[in-house]
Protein backbone atom coordinates (compact mmCIF):
# COMPACT_ATOMS: atom_id res chain seq x y z
CA UNK A 1 0.00 0.00 0.00
CA UNK A 2 2.53 2.66 -0.86
CA UNK A 3 1.70 6.16 -0.97
CA UNK A 4 0.82 7.53 -4.43
CA UNK A 5 -1.64 10.47 -5.08
CA UNK A 6 -4.57 9.22 -7.45
CA UNK A 7 -5.74 12.47 -8.79
CA UNK A 8 -2.36 14.09 -9.19
CA UNK A 9 -3.20 15.48 -12.57
CA UNK A 10 -5.50 17.82 -10.53
CA UNK A 11 -3.69 18.45 -7.82
CA UNK A 12 -0.27 18.69 -9.68
CA UNK A 13 -1.13 21.35 -12.37
CA UNK A 14 2.15 23.03 -12.36
CA UNK A 15 5.84 22.24 -11.65
CA UNK A 16 6.17 24.02 -8.24
CA UNK A 17 2.97 21.43 -7.37
CA UNK A 18 4.54 18.39 -9.58
CA UNK A 19 8.11 19.19 -7.56
CA UNK A 20 6.35 18.68 -4.35
CA UNK A 21 4.33 15.70 -5.15
CA UNK A 22 8.14 14.44 -6.49
CA UNK A 23 9.38 14.66 -2.89
CA UNK A 24 6.82 13.82 -0.95
CA UNK A 25 6.73 10.05 -3.04
CA UNK A 26 10.68 9.72 -2.60
CA UNK A 27 10.16 10.14 1.07
CA UNK A 28 7.09 8.21 1.76
CA UNK A 29 9.37 5.45 -0.18
CA UNK A 30 12.23 5.76 1.76
CA UNK A 31 10.17 5.52 5.47
CA UNK A 32 7.51 3.05 4.26
CA UNK A 33 7.13 0.82 7.34
CA UNK A 34 8.11 -2.75 6.70
CA UNK A 35 11.71 -1.29 5.39
CA UNK A 36 12.41 0.46 8.86
CA UNK A 37 10.45 -2.67 10.13
CA UNK A 38 13.01 -5.12 9.04
CA UNK A 39 15.94 -2.91 9.29
CA UNK A 40 15.18 -2.78 13.38
CA UNK A 41 14.28 -6.30 13.37
CA UNK A 42 17.41 -7.61 11.65
CA UNK A 43 19.43 -6.56 14.88
CA UNK A 44 17.46 -9.13 17.37
CA UNK A 45 18.97 -12.27 18.17
CA UNK A 46 16.31 -14.68 18.12
CA UNK A 47 18.42 -17.71 19.29
CA UNK A 48 17.94 -16.28 22.73
CA UNK A 49 14.49 -17.13 23.11
CA UNK A 50 12.41 -20.32 22.50
CA UNK A 51 9.95 -18.78 20.30
CA UNK A 52 8.69 -15.82 19.12
CA UNK A 53 5.19 -14.05 19.79
CA UNK A 54 3.99 -11.17 17.37
CA UNK A 55 1.43 -8.81 17.89
CA UNK A 56 0.69 -5.58 16.62
CA UNK A 57 -2.17 -2.93 16.60
CA UNK A 58 -2.82 0.21 14.18
CA UNK A 59 -2.91 1.58 11.18
CA UNK A 60 0.82 0.25 9.96
CA UNK A 61 0.65 -3.07 11.81
CA UNK A 62 0.21 -4.82 8.40
CA UNK A 63 3.23 -2.87 6.91
CA UNK A 64 5.40 -3.44 9.71
CA UNK A 65 4.64 -7.50 9.79
CA UNK A 66 5.47 -8.02 6.25
CA UNK A 67 8.78 -6.25 7.79
CA UNK A 68 9.25 -9.22 10.46
CA UNK A 69 7.77 -11.87 8.54
CA UNK A 70 10.86 -13.12 7.55
CA UNK A 71 13.50 -12.73 10.41
CA UNK A 72 11.01 -14.06 12.65
CA UNK A 73 9.82 -17.39 10.39
CA UNK A 74 11.58 -20.04 12.35
CA UNK A 75 10.86 -18.90 15.47
CA UNK A 76 7.24 -17.93 15.49
CA UNK A 77 4.52 -19.51 17.72
CA UNK A 78 1.92 -17.01 17.08
CA UNK A 79 1.59 -13.53 15.12
CA UNK A 80 -2.05 -11.64 15.25
CA UNK A 81 -2.56 -7.88 14.22
CA UNK A 82 -5.49 -5.75 14.59
CA UNK A 83 -5.95 -3.00 12.38
CA UNK A 84 -8.71 -0.94 10.78
CA UNK A 85 -11.74 -2.40 9.48
CA UNK A 86 -11.64 -0.90 6.13
CA UNK A 87 -7.61 -1.66 5.26
CA UNK A 88 -7.44 -3.81 2.35
CA UNK A 89 -4.40 -6.38 2.93
CA UNK A 90 -3.83 -9.83 1.53
CA UNK A 91 -4.29 -12.97 3.35
CA UNK A 92 -0.87 -14.25 4.64
CA UNK A 93 -1.88 -18.33 5.86
CA UNK A 94 0.15 -17.79 9.43
CA UNK A 95 -0.99 -14.35 10.13
CA UNK A 96 -4.39 -13.69 12.21
CA UNK A 97 -5.96 -10.35 10.56
CA UNK A 98 -8.36 -9.07 13.01
CA UNK A 99 -10.11 -5.95 13.11
CA UNK A 100 -10.82 -2.83 14.52
CA UNK A 101 -12.52 0.27 14.20
CA UNK A 102 -10.72 4.29 14.16
CA UNK A 103 -10.77 6.42 15.02
CA UNK A 104 -13.61 5.94 17.44
CA UNK A 105 -13.40 2.59 19.44
CA UNK A 106 -16.22 -0.22 19.20
CA UNK A 107 -17.19 -3.85 20.39
CA UNK A 108 -15.02 -4.61 17.07
CA UNK A 109 -11.82 -3.90 18.56
CA UNK A 110 -12.39 -5.24 21.71
CA UNK A 111 -13.67 -8.90 20.42
CA UNK A 112 -10.33 -8.68 18.61
CA UNK A 113 -8.43 -7.84 21.13
CA UNK A 114 -9.34 -9.87 23.54
CA UNK A 115 -8.74 -12.86 20.77
CA UNK A 116 -5.09 -11.38 20.07
CA UNK A 117 -4.35 -11.91 24.15
CA UNK A 118 -6.45 -15.39 24.03
CA UNK A 119 -3.52 -16.26 21.41
CA UNK A 120 -1.07 -14.49 23.18
CA UNK A 121 0.37 -16.46 25.82
CA UNK A 122 4.20 -16.96 26.11
CA UNK A 123 6.72 -18.28 28.59
CA UNK A 124 9.50 -16.68 30.52
CA UNK A 125 11.55 -17.70 27.74
CA UNK A 126 9.52 -16.20 24.80
CA UNK A 127 9.61 -13.08 23.08
CA UNK A 128 6.94 -11.06 22.32
CA UNK A 129 7.21 -8.64 19.18
CA UNK A 130 4.67 -5.86 19.79
CA UNK A 131 4.10 -3.70 16.88
CA UNK A 132 2.77 -0.14 17.41
CA UNK A 133 1.27 2.29 15.50
CA UNK A 134 -1.28 5.03 15.31
CA UNK A 135 -4.81 4.32 15.43
CA UNK A 136 -4.02 1.60 17.96
CA UNK A 137 -5.97 3.61 20.82
CA UNK A 138 -9.25 2.70 19.23
CA UNK A 139 -8.18 -0.80 17.44
CA UNK A 140 -6.94 -2.03 20.77
CA UNK A 141 -8.99 -1.69 23.44
CA UNK A 142 -10.75 -3.43 26.55
CA UNK A 143 -12.11 -1.03 28.97
CA UNK A 144 -11.98 -1.71 32.56
CA UNK A 145 -14.53 -3.17 34.25
CA UNK A 146 -17.20 -0.89 35.23
CA UNK A 147 -16.56 1.46 31.74
CA UNK A 148 -18.44 0.16 28.88
CA UNK A 149 -16.96 0.47 25.64
CA UNK A 150 -19.74 2.74 24.23
CA UNK A 151 -18.80 5.04 26.90
CA UNK A 152 -15.40 4.62 26.19
CA UNK A 153 -15.93 5.65 22.84
CA UNK A 154 -18.11 8.40 23.62
CA UNK A 155 -15.66 10.11 25.95
CA UNK A 156 -13.43 10.17 23.18
CA UNK A 157 -15.32 12.03 20.72
CA UNK A 158 -16.95 14.80 22.83
CA UNK A 159 -12.90 15.30 23.70
CA UNK A 160 -11.55 15.81 20.29
CA UNK A 161 -14.59 17.95 19.57
CA UNK A 162 -13.83 20.26 22.05
CA UNK A 163 -10.14 20.68 20.54
CA UNK A 164 -8.45 17.97 23.21
CA UNK A 165 -4.84 17.06 22.25
CA UNK A 166 -3.73 13.57 22.19
CA UNK A 167 -1.67 13.97 25.34
CA UNK A 168 -4.89 14.66 26.94
CA UNK A 169 -6.83 12.72 25.26
CA UNK A 170 -4.76 9.61 25.47
CA UNK A 171 -3.94 10.26 29.41
CA UNK A 172 -7.58 9.29 30.11
CA UNK A 173 -7.92 6.45 27.50
CA UNK A 174 -5.04 5.05 29.32
CA UNK A 175 -6.98 5.78 32.74
CA UNK A 176 -10.03 3.82 31.71
CA UNK A 177 -8.61 0.98 29.54
CA UNK A 178 -7.51 -2.76 31.08
CA UNK A 179 -4.76 -2.61 28.27
CA UNK A 180 -3.02 0.95 27.98
CA UNK A 181 -0.92 2.78 30.15
CA UNK A 182 1.61 -0.05 30.86
CA UNK A 183 -1.17 -2.60 31.51
CA UNK A 184 -0.56 -4.87 28.66
CA UNK A 185 3.33 -5.16 30.06
CA UNK A 186 1.10 -7.02 33.43
CA UNK A 187 -0.32 -8.94 30.81
CA UNK A 188 2.52 -10.21 29.34
CA UNK A 189 5.02 -11.04 32.03
CA UNK A 190 7.54 -12.38 32.25
CA UNK A 191 8.04 -12.92 28.88
CA UNK A 192 10.67 -10.19 27.03
CA UNK A 193 8.65 -7.92 25.39
CA UNK A 194 10.27 -5.51 22.63
CA UNK A 195 7.67 -2.63 20.98
CA UNK A 196 8.69 -1.28 17.77
CA UNK A 197 7.15 1.55 17.35
CA UNK A 198 5.77 4.22 14.91
CA UNK A 199 5.49 7.64 16.46
CA UNK A 200 2.24 9.60 15.23
CA UNK A 201 2.29 11.87 18.47
CA UNK A 202 4.36 15.58 18.78
CA UNK A 203 7.00 14.74 21.09
CA UNK A 204 7.20 10.96 20.15
CA UNK A 205 6.32 10.53 24.07
CA UNK A 206 5.83 6.29 24.00
CA UNK A 207 3.07 6.76 26.81
CA UNK A 208 1.29 8.50 24.50
CA UNK A 209 1.64 6.57 21.10
CA UNK A 210 -1.57 4.38 20.93
CA UNK A 211 -2.12 5.25 24.90
CA UNK A 212 1.38 3.12 25.76
CA UNK A 213 0.23 -0.08 26.09
CA UNK A 214 3.55 -0.46 27.29
CA UNK A 215 4.58 2.70 29.07
CA UNK A 216 3.26 4.16 32.39
CA UNK A 217 1.58 7.32 31.84
CA UNK A 218 3.09 10.36 33.50
CA UNK A 219 0.44 12.88 33.23
CA UNK A 220 -2.05 13.47 36.12
CA UNK A 221 -5.62 11.85 34.74
CA UNK A 222 -7.09 13.75 37.40
CA UNK A 223 -6.06 17.35 36.13
CA UNK A 224 -6.93 16.43 32.64
CA UNK A 225 -10.49 15.31 34.35
CA UNK A 226 -10.77 18.71 35.88
CA UNK A 227 -10.55 20.44 32.66
CA UNK A 228 -12.86 18.63 30.87
CA UNK A 229 -15.38 17.57 33.72
CA UNK A 230 -18.24 19.12 31.85
CA UNK A 231 -18.11 16.39 29.26
CA UNK A 232 -16.87 13.18 30.93
CA UNK A 233 -20.01 11.40 32.90
CA UNK A 234 -18.61 9.45 34.74
CA UNK A 235 -16.45 9.59 37.75
CA UNK A 236 -12.63 8.34 36.77
CA UNK A 237 -10.95 8.29 39.93
CA UNK A 238 -11.39 4.38 40.91
CA UNK A 239 -9.94 3.50 37.59
CA UNK A 240 -7.28 6.22 37.82
CA UNK A 241 -6.16 4.19 41.15
CA UNK A 242 -6.38 0.87 39.04
CA UNK A 243 -4.31 2.28 36.42
CA UNK A 244 -0.77 2.18 38.86
CA UNK A 245 1.70 -0.38 37.72
CA UNK A 246 4.43 -2.33 39.54
CA UNK A 247 8.18 -1.34 38.19
CA UNK A 248 8.76 -5.20 38.32
CA UNK A 249 6.16 -5.43 34.70
CA UNK A 250 8.79 -3.33 33.31
CA UNK A 251 12.05 -5.13 33.31
CA UNK A 252 11.49 -6.99 30.48
CA UNK A 253 10.43 -4.62 28.46
CA UNK A 254 11.89 -2.17 25.35
CA UNK A 255 10.18 0.22 23.73
CA UNK A 256 11.99 1.81 20.41
CA UNK A 257 10.69 3.82 17.86
CA UNK A 258 12.29 3.30 14.69
CA UNK A 259 9.95 6.13 12.89
CA UNK A 260 8.91 9.22 13.64
CA UNK A 261 7.59 12.46 12.37
CA UNK A 262 10.96 14.54 12.28
CA UNK A 263 12.23 11.53 10.46
CA UNK A 264 9.83 12.95 7.76
CA UNK A 265 10.47 16.52 7.93
CA UNK A 266 14.16 16.10 8.35
CA UNK A 267 14.45 13.95 4.61
CA UNK A 268 12.07 16.84 3.19
CA UNK A 269 13.74 19.25 4.51
CA UNK A 270 17.08 17.40 2.76
CA UNK A 271 15.54 16.98 -0.42
CA UNK A 272 14.23 20.73 -1.38
CA UNK A 273 17.48 21.69 -3.00
CA UNK A 274 16.63 25.49 -2.61
CA UNK A 275 16.45 27.85 0.82
CA UNK A 276 14.26 26.12 3.36
CA UNK A 277 13.11 26.61 6.83
CA UNK A 278 12.16 24.51 9.09
CA UNK A 279 9.53 24.68 11.96
CA UNK A 280 10.16 21.43 13.36
CA UNK A 281 8.28 18.14 14.17
CA UNK A 282 6.24 19.67 17.11
CA UNK A 283 3.36 21.64 15.34
CA UNK A 284 0.48 21.41 18.00
CA UNK A 285 -2.61 23.42 18.70
CA UNK A 286 -5.97 24.84 17.48
CA UNK A 287 -5.90 25.04 13.61
CA UNK A 288 -6.59 28.58 13.51
CA UNK A 289 -4.30 29.27 15.72
CA UNK A 290 -1.50 27.13 14.12
CA UNK A 291 -1.95 29.26 10.47
CA UNK A 292 -2.10 32.69 12.10
CA UNK A 293 1.27 31.14 13.71
CA UNK A 294 2.54 30.15 10.10
CA UNK A 295 1.62 33.14 8.54
CA UNK A 296 3.17 35.77 10.75
CA UNK A 297 6.12 33.56 11.38
CA UNK A 298 6.42 32.95 7.49
CA UNK A 299 6.26 36.89 6.90
CA UNK A 300 9.05 37.69 9.47
CA UNK A 301 11.72 35.42 8.21
CA UNK A 302 10.39 36.49 4.77
CA UNK A 303 11.73 40.11 5.68
CA UNK A 304 14.78 38.80 7.19
CA UNK A 305 15.60 36.21 4.35
CA UNK A 306 14.52 39.34 1.56
CA UNK A 307 13.90 36.60 -0.98
CA UNK A 308 11.69 33.32 -1.94
CA UNK A 309 11.97 29.80 0.16
CA UNK A 310 10.61 26.74 1.14
CA UNK A 311 9.56 25.49 4.69
CA UNK A 312 8.99 22.60 6.06
CA UNK A 313 6.94 21.27 9.17
CA UNK A 314 5.05 18.27 11.37
CA UNK A 315 2.95 17.92 13.65
CA UNK A 316 -1.32 17.33 14.76
CA UNK A 317 -3.33 20.52 14.89
CA UNK A 318 -6.89 20.17 16.18
CA UNK A 319 -10.16 21.89 15.13
CA UNK A 320 -13.17 22.86 17.32
CA UNK A 321 -15.96 21.35 15.14
CA UNK A 322 -18.76 23.60 15.09
CA UNK A 323 -20.58 22.55 11.77
CA UNK A 324 -21.30 19.16 9.76
CA UNK A 325 -19.42 19.82 6.67
CA UNK A 326 -17.22 16.88 5.19
CA UNK A 327 -13.41 17.93 6.48
CA UNK A 328 -10.41 17.27 8.54
CA UNK A 329 -7.79 19.15 10.15
CA UNK A 330 -5.11 19.40 7.17
CA UNK A 331 -7.80 21.02 4.81
CA UNK A 332 -8.80 23.46 6.96
CA UNK A 333 -5.64 24.08 7.81
CA UNK A 334 -4.75 24.30 4.32
CA UNK A 335 -7.69 26.45 3.67
CA UNK A 336 -6.75 28.83 6.94
CA UNK A 337 -3.27 29.78 5.88
CA UNK A 338 -4.63 30.48 2.24
CA UNK A 339 -7.44 33.15 3.96
CA UNK A 340 -4.65 34.69 5.75
CA UNK A 341 -1.58 34.44 3.38
CA UNK A 342 -1.30 37.65 1.24
CA UNK A 343 2.09 36.47 0.21
CA UNK A 344 2.62 37.79 -3.88
CA UNK A 345 3.52 34.10 -4.44
CA UNK A 346 2.79 30.99 -2.29
CA UNK A 347 2.18 27.13 -2.17
CA UNK A 348 0.94 25.24 1.09
CA UNK A 349 0.18 21.76 1.31
CA UNK A 350 -0.64 20.08 4.64
CA UNK A 351 -1.98 16.03 4.72
CA UNK A 352 -2.15 13.42 7.29
CA UNK A 353 0.79 10.89 6.48
CA UNK A 354 -2.19 8.20 7.02
CA UNK A 355 -4.12 9.42 4.12
CA UNK A 356 -7.29 9.80 6.03
CA UNK A 357 -7.82 13.34 6.92
CA UNK A 358 -10.55 13.95 9.62
CA UNK A 359 -14.31 12.78 7.90
CA UNK A 360 -13.52 13.60 4.87
CA UNK A 361 -11.89 10.91 1.92
CA UNK A 362 -8.74 13.47 1.42
CA UNK A 363 -5.73 13.22 2.79
CA UNK A 364 -5.41 16.53 3.03
CA UNK A 365 -4.75 19.81 1.06
CA UNK A 366 -2.89 21.98 -1.06
CA UNK A 367 -3.55 25.82 -1.48
CA UNK A 368 -1.93 28.32 -3.85
CA UNK A 369 -2.14 32.25 -4.60
CA UNK A 370 -3.46 31.36 -8.02
CA UNK A 371 -6.31 29.73 -6.10
CA UNK A 372 -7.08 32.32 -3.67
CA UNK A 373 -7.74 34.68 -6.47
CA UNK A 374 -10.54 32.47 -8.21
CA UNK A 375 -12.28 32.14 -4.55
CA UNK A 376 -13.96 35.07 -2.83
CA UNK A 377 -13.53 35.79 1.20
CA UNK A 378 -17.66 35.06 1.36
CA UNK A 379 -17.44 31.84 0.15
CA UNK A 380 -14.55 30.74 2.06
CA UNK A 381 -15.73 32.31 5.40
CA UNK A 382 -19.19 30.15 4.64
CA UNK A 383 -17.00 27.00 4.57
CA UNK A 384 -14.63 27.51 7.26
CA UNK A 385 -17.73 28.16 9.40
CA UNK A 386 -19.14 24.77 7.94
CA UNK A 387 -15.96 23.08 8.23
CA UNK A 388 -16.40 22.04 5.16
CA UNK A 389 -12.63 22.73 3.75
CA UNK A 390 -12.95 19.67 1.34
CA UNK A 391 -16.01 20.42 -0.40
CA UNK A 392 -14.74 23.69 -1.58
CA UNK A 393 -11.30 22.53 -2.08
CA UNK A 394 -12.16 19.58 -4.05
CA UNK A 395 -13.64 22.03 -6.26
CA UNK A 396 -10.10 24.02 -6.95
CA UNK A 397 -7.81 21.17 -7.49
CA UNK A 398 -7.08 21.37 -3.36
CA UNK A 399 -8.05 18.09 -1.98
CA UNK A 400 -5.24 15.15 -2.03
CA UNK A 401 -6.57 12.22 -2.31
CA UNK A 402 -4.28 8.70 -1.91
CA UNK A 403 -6.54 6.67 0.32
CA UNK A 404 -5.27 4.73 3.34
CA UNK A 405 -0.76 4.83 2.81
CA UNK A 406 -0.35 1.90 5.60
CA UNK A 407 1.97 4.27 7.24
CA UNK A 408 1.39 7.09 10.27
CA UNK A 409 3.72 9.30 11.53
CA UNK A 410 0.88 12.26 11.74
CA UNK A 411 0.85 15.50 9.50
CA UNK A 412 3.18 17.15 7.20
CA UNK A 413 3.10 21.00 5.93
CA UNK A 414 4.88 21.66 3.05
CA UNK A 415 5.35 25.17 1.74
CA UNK A 416 6.55 27.72 -0.40
CA UNK A 417 6.61 31.69 -0.31
CA UNK A 418 8.02 34.54 -2.19
CA UNK A 419 6.81 38.42 -1.20
CA UNK A 420 7.91 39.74 -4.49
O1 LIG B 1 -3.83 5.72 18.54
C1 LIG B 1 -3.62 6.80 19.04
O2 LIG B 1 -3.80 7.05 20.22
C2 LIG B 1 -3.11 7.95 18.23
O3 LIG B 1 -2.99 7.64 16.89
C3 LIG B 1 -1.79 8.39 18.80
O4 LIG B 1 -0.85 7.37 18.73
Amino acid sequence: MPFSVKNISDVAYDERRAFIFRTLNEVFKDFEPNKVTEKAVNEIDLNKYAGVYVIGFGKAAYEMYLGVREHVKRKLKYAGIIIPSDQEVQYLPELDILRGTHPLTSTLSVTSSKKLLSKARPSANDLVLVLISGGGSSLFEIPQEGITIDQMASISRAMMDHSANIYELNTIRSALSSVKGGKLARILYPATIIALIISDVPGDDISIIASGPLAENKLDPSAVYAKYRDIIPIDITKYVENSSIEDLYFRNVMNRIILSNRDFVFEIYKRINEPIVSFGSNIQGDVTEVSEAFVRSIYEISKIKGKSFWFVAGGETTVNVKGNGIGGRNLELALRFMKLANFSDFLFLSIGTDGIDGVSPAAGGIVSSDMKLKISSQELEETLDRNDAFTLLSAYHGAIMTGRTGNNVSDIMVGYVSLR
